[in-house]
């Protein structure tokens, strides 16, 4: 939707973010320097005050995760809106039974969840940045082309100021937003995981029906790693069968 929205005025892309509109497919993102401050704003509002509130009548202890950490608790940062981040949550979670996808991990200071794209050029392939003559001038101008799942969530970390803890296979990411200081789950985890569904809609996720997304039940980026080569299937890495074969 941003390669449609690169050819607008500036003024429209600013609009775009500061309306609060879900995450537009960023492809090519051409900014004044001074401008990219709207785009700090949160394209996403969170849950607004009619949003099921009745569910929130149950305590945070209520939400569990079917994953390996089984009956893994929210663990809220301190300081974070608990009232609010449970209404996101009911979407996020797929313990809530409302389509979302992520997972608590087993600590419950963070969610999870894996993506899988159609090929590595739409999971992460490095941007390029160039910059207009302009740069020189008093409004300096910056362009990045991108198309790849991973640089939109990066460039959104920077703008965010959190960063994940993920790995890549090929086709597939696995990521982890957690809070390190303070630790536990805050609204920047919640906030990215919701950006990273939208962008992950936007290039183009493939969604299977085997169980490729939900926790890994580890903290261990080896294990997530050794998981996520074991479902990607389709790169160069064989499938592991769960058999062994010797030779001699
Ligand atoms: C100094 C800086 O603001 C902090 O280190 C930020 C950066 N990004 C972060 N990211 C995450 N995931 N947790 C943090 O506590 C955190 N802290």
């Amino acid at each position: 939707m941003f390669a449609r929205h690169a050819s607008l005025p500036l003024r429209h892309l600013s609009a775009v973010a500061s309306r609060g509109a879900a995450l537009p497919k960023t492809k090519v993102l051409t900014l004044r320097m001074r401008q990219a401050t709207a785009i700090r704003e949160s394209p996403f509002a969170f849950a607004s005050t009619s949003f099921q509130m009745s569910r929130l009548q149950s305590s945070s202890s209520d939400v569990v995760a079917p994953n390996d950490g089984a009956n893994a608790k929210i663990n809220f940062a301190a300081g974070a809106d608990e009232a609010t981040l449970m209404a996101a949550l009911q979407d996020l979670l797929d313990s809530a039974g409302k389509g979302g996808r992520w997972t608590l991990i087993p600590s419950g200071q963070g969610l999870e969840r894996g993506f899988r794209f159609k090929n590595f050029a739409k999971t992460w392939v490095s941007p390029e940045e160039s910059h207009s003559a302009a740069y020189l001038l008093a409004s300096p101008m910056i362009h990045i082309t991108y198309t790849d799942f991973m640089t939109a969530v990066s460039l959104q970390c920077k703008l965010k100021n959190h960063h994940p803890e993920w790995s890549n296979v090929y086709n597939t990411t696995h990521i982890c937003w957690t809070t390190h200081n303070p630790a536990g789950l805050s609204g920047k985890d919640v906030e990215l995981a919701q950006l990273c569904d939208a962008l992950a809609r936007d290039f183009g996720e493939v969604v299977t029906t085997d169980n490729d997304s939900g926790g890994s039940g580890s903290g261990s980026l080896k294990q997530v790693t050794e998981r996520v080569v074991r479902i990607a299937g389709d790169c160069c890495v064989p499938k592991k069968t769960g058999t062994t074969t010797t030779t001699t």
